[in-house]
């Protein structure tokens, strides 16, 4: 175990980052709503306003095509998952950037249920990478709303990916909840991770005291650029986000924060920095399990 991680530290990292350059990445927030037209519309604004600042690697939040009931999203599953892919692949062609779509629905063929997936396409319009979510969200939350996501969603039964970008970095999927888990964060370090995307549809309640908290340990304990795309404001009902979309840099330093409106977090994705923090805390190096 020790032996393998030693070679694993010394070959693979260094090797990694001589062809990743230094780029802009873009944390889009929203408030999605349940009007799959509004919502694209709305994120085309988005990755417009970002690519016109530079940004190179967009993502969007979670739900960020649709974000209504449980039941409104089954019954417009498919219509939602097709407009949303293909929306995906146009948007990458037309301004020529890396879009990870943060979680939408995908219909399950057998049971009538959905996958929460997230899907990473390239300025070809190439697919790069999917996840589908694994930790469901099945919380009282004390606010008094209660979700059981998993009334209406299947969880994905595979670890994430890690898509190794020659140029912008070893980039690695997860979604919202599965930040609470940081085992899953490991797996993804563990494949040589130098990025962890986090979209999110965060609740205002658990945001306000969890949300920062949580991101910046995934950063600082695997170290990592954390790219944090979020939902914010209200989006339907008494459904109230917390905002918040933020990159977030390997020695757990805030880049950038959207604060609590629409918009984007913009910052600098660095393979220097990523080696520097890796220098003077070799904390990954040190893994025993
Ligand atoms: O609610 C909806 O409308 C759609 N679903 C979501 O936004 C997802 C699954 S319910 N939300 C989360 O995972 C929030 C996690 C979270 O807030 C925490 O871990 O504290």
């Amino acid at each position: 175990m020790r032996i393998y991680l030693d070679i694993y530290n010394c070959l693979n990292l260094p090797f990694v980052l001589e062809s990743m350059k230094s780029y802009l990445a873009a944390a889009i927030q929203m408030t999605s709503v349940p009007d799959l037209q509004k919502n694209l519309a709305q994120a085309e604004e988005l990755i417009d306003l970002a690519v016109r600042q530079g940004a190179e690697l967009v993502g969007l939040p979670e739900n960020f095509s649709f974000m209504g009931e449980e039941k409104d999203k089954l019954a417009q599953g498919d219509a939602i998952a097709q407009a949303t892919e293909t929306f995906l692949h146009k948007m990458a062609q037309r301004f020529q950037v890396t879009i990870l779509g943060g979680g939408f629905p995908i219909p399950v063929d057998s049971n009538g249920k959905v996958y929460n997936t997230a899907l990473l396409i390239n300025a070809n319009g190439q697919e790069l990478a999917r996840y589908q979510k694994v930790h469901l969200f099945d919380v009282n939350v004390p606010d008094g709303n209660t979700y059981q996501e998993s009334s209406t969603v299947m969880a994905g039964l595979e670890l994430p990916p890690v898509y190794a970008s020659p140029e912008l970095g070893k980039i690695g999927l997860s979604i919202c909840y599965d930040v609470r888990f940081p085992e899953l964060y490991r797996h993804l370090s563990n494949q040589g991770a130098d990025i962890l995307f986090v979209p999110a549809a965060f609740t205002a309640f658990t945001g306000k005291d969890h949300w920062q908290v949580l991101l910046q340990s995934r950063a600082i304990e695997n170290t990592c650029y954390v790219i944090a795309p979020a939902q914010t404001g209200t989006n339907y009902d008494r459904r109230q986000t917390h905002g918040h979309a933020m990159i977030i840099d390997p020695w757990g330093v805030i880049l950038a924060d959207a604060g609590e409106k629409p918009g984007v977090a913009i910052a600098e994705i660095k393979p220097t920095r990523l080696e520097q923090v890796r220098r003077q805390m070799p904390s990954l190096q040190h893994r025993v399990f």
